[in-house]
């Protein structure tokens, strides 16, 4: 019988298997930031523990950083004392680390891809879960705990049970419009929050051929909003141009070596899944989420559905919305265009495109928050920073920020954020506030209508913009 991308994948990495049981895996890369690496230092420390293999570990701050003023000593004595024992853990431990204002620093889901460092076959974990970003390039990347980052620092290694398959196919052509963050709303609305519990998935069909890299993290990053351990997407040559020429990927003949085994990667035709979705591309459009999961989703078109059980009624309670009714017209004060799920330089041009010549609504606070230094810096370049800045936009300095209230960067209670992050959960952007999912281009168009439009209808006019970004 064939073999799945992620079967090929896994059993490269298999050091040893105890019989009925689970096996030992092999962690090509480790990467860590400051929230969850602490105490598995200290784990390590207390019993005496080196770290077997540092230069498979690459760290970065992103959770705790602030995005104004990141020259300036943290005021925030918490965040404060976080960046230094990652600092302090690092240097004591011979790690790479690109802390706050290192032209390599960001969160690591943006900056570790850009860097080459995420490369097609590997296995990499992180004390993060939306690790499952990496599974866009081909790779079984999926989050840890706390104790399972400890285990991986002494061995380089994790003991793991195989995880069940699942493949989720969507073909056809995206409206325009519809971007890949639609399109994994779009499923996630569909096939509910736990669909993915116990399962490893593989995205299929033309949509995510046809998508760029960027798109298909956006689509991996979001795997665990449907209770997925991770996802993936079968490496192809939009994979490989992305990853040549990188800082840290391969080089001359060694790149070309690792192509031709990165072919053999993709699922055989005879390979079967534990579980199978089958999605048109057609029936997909803008997406917004009404509720406090990721699963509480409805097309642009669609009004909130008329569900009755007591958690879609505190939901609904939390968000202040009423079932039956559409969410066209409602007044937006705060909108985010950031977060590991669309901070990277495809996201920023897909908004300055809609931005440009028109004015953000002055009712709106909208931040504008890049992945990376690398973003940051590309987005100055190719002159999207003058766009921003004319329309009236804030462009800040790179990390989580209002993706999860960690920082300074917080939506005020009671208020409403067209967020492009992956959680819409209470209290999710600060206490009380209330988030709602959407792509890029719906955050930008909120941002200057300020309230929610039905962004099908404006690009009709608009005949000049294309947005299918994939
Ligand atoms: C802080 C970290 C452990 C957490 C995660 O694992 O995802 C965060 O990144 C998040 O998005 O909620
Ligand atoms: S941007 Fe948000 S989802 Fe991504 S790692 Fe940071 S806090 Fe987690």
């Amino acid at each position: 019988m064939g073999k799945t991308l992620f079967d090929k994948v896994w059993d490269a990495h298999v050091v040893d298997s105890i019989q009925d049981g689970p096996q030992i895996l092999y962690i090509d890369k480790h990467l860590i930031h400051e929230v969850t690496s602490p105490q598995a230092f200290n784990e390590l420390e207390e019993r005496n523990i080196p770290v077997f293999r540092p230069e498979q570990i690459v760290a970065t701050a992103d959770h705790n950083t602030p995005t104004l003023n990141q020259h300036l000593p943290i005021k925030d004595e918490l965040s404060r004392k976080q960046l230094e024992q990652l600092s302090e853990n690092c240097d004591k431990n011979n790690i790479t680390l690109y802390e706050l204002g290192h032209k390599y620093n960001g969160i690591v889901h943006v900056m570790a891809p850009e860097l080459g460092i995420t490369q097609p076959g590997m296995t990499i974990v992180c004390g993060d879960s939306h690790t499952s970003t990496h599974g866009a390039f081909g790779t079984i990347a999926f989050g840890i705990g706390t104790s399972q980052v400890a285990q991986v620092f002494a061995s380089q290694c994790l003991l793991l049970t195989k995880p069940k398959s699942l493949r989720v196919t969507v073909n056809g052509k995206l409206r325009n419009g519809v971007l890949p963050k639609d399109v994994i709303l779009y499923i996630i609305s569909k096939i509910g929050t736990n669909s993915g519990t116990g399962y490893f998935c593989e995205y299929a069909g033309d949509v995510f051929e046809n998508m760029s890299m960027e798109g298909r993290m956006t689509v991996c990053n979001m795997s665990i909003e449907m209770g997925a351990r991770g996802g993936m997407i079968a490496p192809d040559d939009t994979t490989f141009d992305y990853v040549k020429d990188r800082e840290f990927a391969p080089k001359g003949e060694a790149f070309d070596k690792k192509v031709t085994y990165w072919k053999t990667l993709p699922t055989d035709a005879d390979a079967t899944f534990d579980k199978e979705y089958h999605f048109d591309a057609a029936d997909i459009e803008p997406m917004l989420t009404y509720g406090t999961n990721p699963g509480m989703g409805i097309k642009i078109s669609e009004f909130i559905p008329e569900t009755s059980d007591a958690s879609f009624e505190k939901a609904l309670d939390y968000m202040n919305f009423k079932k039956g009714e559409t969410l066209i017209g409602k007044p937006i004060n705060f909108v985010f265009i950031g977060s590991c799920t669309n901070s990277r330089i495809e996201d920023f041009r897909i908004a300055a495109n809609y931005i440009k010549g028109k004015q953000k609504a002055t009712n709106v606070t909208a931040w504008l928050v890049p992945g990376s230094k690398q973003v940051e810096a590309q987005i100055i370049e190719e002159g999207l920073k003058t766009i921003f800045d004319d329309a009236g936009f804030e462009l800040r300095q790179p990390g989580c920020s209002a993706c999860l209230a960690m920082n300074d960067d917080k939506i005020p209670q009671g208020e409403y954020c067209v967020s492009t992050s992956n959680r819409n959960f209470e209290g999710r952007q600060g206490q009380g506030a209330r988030t709602i999912l959407a792509s890029p281009l719906m955050a930008a168009a909120t941002a200057v209508e300020g309230k929610i439009i039905d962004i099908t209808k404006q690009l009709k006019k608009e005949v000049s913009h294309e947005y299918t970004s994939v």
